[in-house]
C-alpha cells in the first residue's frame, strides 16, 4: 500500500500525508471511493472521491466540511461501519479487504463511535446500569477493568444515573453516559461524529473537555468529525478539509487555520472567524 497523498493537498500541508507510516497507525486510508445508490432511482452518488488519511496512535485527527460533503461517509467506510466502498483501507494494522468476519468481530470493540444524537444511541427500555451490564457481558474481560460508579465518576456523572433510564437524562447526562459506555471497552479509536451539535450550548464545552481528557488519560486516537471548526480548533492536531467527497486541504490545524490554502478553507474560516487562528509564533 503506498502512502497516497491527494494531489490537490497544497504544500507543507500534505507533509502528513507523505510521512512514511511509523507502524502504530491506527487507520490508514488510502484512496477511499465511496458511492451511495438511490434506491428509487438507481442513480450513483459518489459521497466520498478518493481520499486518504491517516492516524496515528493518541493523534486527534478531523475532517470538516459542511452538511452532505461526505465526512460520515467516510469516517463509517473507514472504520468498517458503514458501506465498504474501494481502496484501501488499514485498521489497527488490518486490511479491510482481506479480514475475516471473526477478527472483525474481534477488533469491534477497539473502535467506538460517540454520535450526535445521544438518546438515539441509547436503548430506551435499558436503564443505564443494565446498558453497561449488556456490555459487559459481551466482553467481560476488557470491561472489568472499573466498576460503573468509577466509571460514571471518569465522565463526571453521580451514580445516581445508573437508575435512571435516557429519557430521564439530559442531553448532556445522555452524551456523557455515550462516552462513558464508549470508554469502558478501553477503544484505541474513538470517532466523535459532531459530537456536541445536538447539546445546549451550555454543555458543550464540557463534553469537549472530556473528549480531550479521556484522550490524554487514556491514549485513544481520536477521528473527530465535525463542520464545526471552532470544535476542531479545541481538540485536533490535523485537520482534513472535506468539499463535495474530496479532501482539498489538510494538515496541522494551525496550519491550516492560519494559512489556509484553499478557496473553500477560507470560506469555512470566514463563515465562522472566531475559528481562526493567530500564529503562535
Ligand atoms: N445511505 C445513503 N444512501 C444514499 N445517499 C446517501 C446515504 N448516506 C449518505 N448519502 C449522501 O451522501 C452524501 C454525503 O453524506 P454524509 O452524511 O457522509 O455527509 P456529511 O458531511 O457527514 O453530512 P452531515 O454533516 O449532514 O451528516 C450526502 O449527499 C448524503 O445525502
Amino acid at each position: 500500500m503506498s502512502d497516497a497523498v491527494q494531489t490537490e493537498v497544497p504544500g507543507d500541508a500534505a507533509r502528513h500525508l507523505r510521512d512514511p507510516g511509523t507502524g502504530t497507525s491506527v487507520l490508514v486510508v488510502d484512496n477511499l471511493v465511496v458511492d451511495h445508490r438511490n434506491r428509487t432511482t438507481g442513480e450513483v452518488f459518489r459521497a466520498v472521491d478518493h481520499v486518504s488519511l491517516r492516524i496515528d496512535a493518541g493523534e486527534s485527527v478531523a475532517v470538516v466540511g459542511e452538511s452532505g460533503s461526505g465526512k460520515t461517509t467516510l469516517a463509517m467506510a473507514a472504520t468498517g461501519l458503514g458501506t465498504r466502498g474501494e481502496g484501501d483501507i488499514r485498521l489497527l494494522g488490518h486490511s479491510l479487504s482481506t479480514i475475516s468476519r471473526t477478527r472483525l468481530r474481534r477488533l469491534r470493540p477497539e473502535v467506538q463511535v460517540v454520535f450526535q444524537d445521544p438518546h438515539g444511541s441509547l436503548d430506551p427500555r435499558q436503564s443505564v446500569r443494565s446498558g453497561l451490564r449488556e456490555l459487559r457481558t459481551l466482553q467481560p474481560r476488557r470491561t472489568s477493568w472499573i466498576d460503573d460508579t468509577d466509571l460514571l465518576g471518569r465522565v463526571r456523572l453521580a451514580p445516581e444515573i445508573l437508575d435512571r433510564y435516557p429519557h430521564q437524562l439530559s442531553g448532556g447526562q445522555a452524551q456523557r453516559v455515550c462516552i462513558a459506555r464508549a470508554l469502558l471497552m478501553r477503544p484505541r479509536l474513538i470517532v466523535a461524529d459532531e459530537p456536541t451539535s445536538g447539546l445546549d450550548v451550555s454543555v458543550q464545552a464540557d463534553v469537549l473537555a472530556l473528549l480531550r481528557e479521556i484522550r490524554t488519560t487514556t491514549g485513544a486516537a481520536l477521528l473527530m468529525i465535525s463542520h464545526d471548526l471552532a470544535v476542531v480548533r479545541s481538540l485536533c492536531d490535523v485537520v482534513h478539509v472535506m468539499h463535495r467527497g474530496r479532501v482539498v486541504e489538510a494538515g496541522p490545524c494551525e496550519t491550516v487555520f492560519v494559512t489556509p490554502a484553499h478557496d473553500y478553507t477560507r470560506e469555512l474560516l470566514a463563515a465562522m472567524p472566531g475559528a481562526r487562528w493567530r500564529s503562535r509564533r
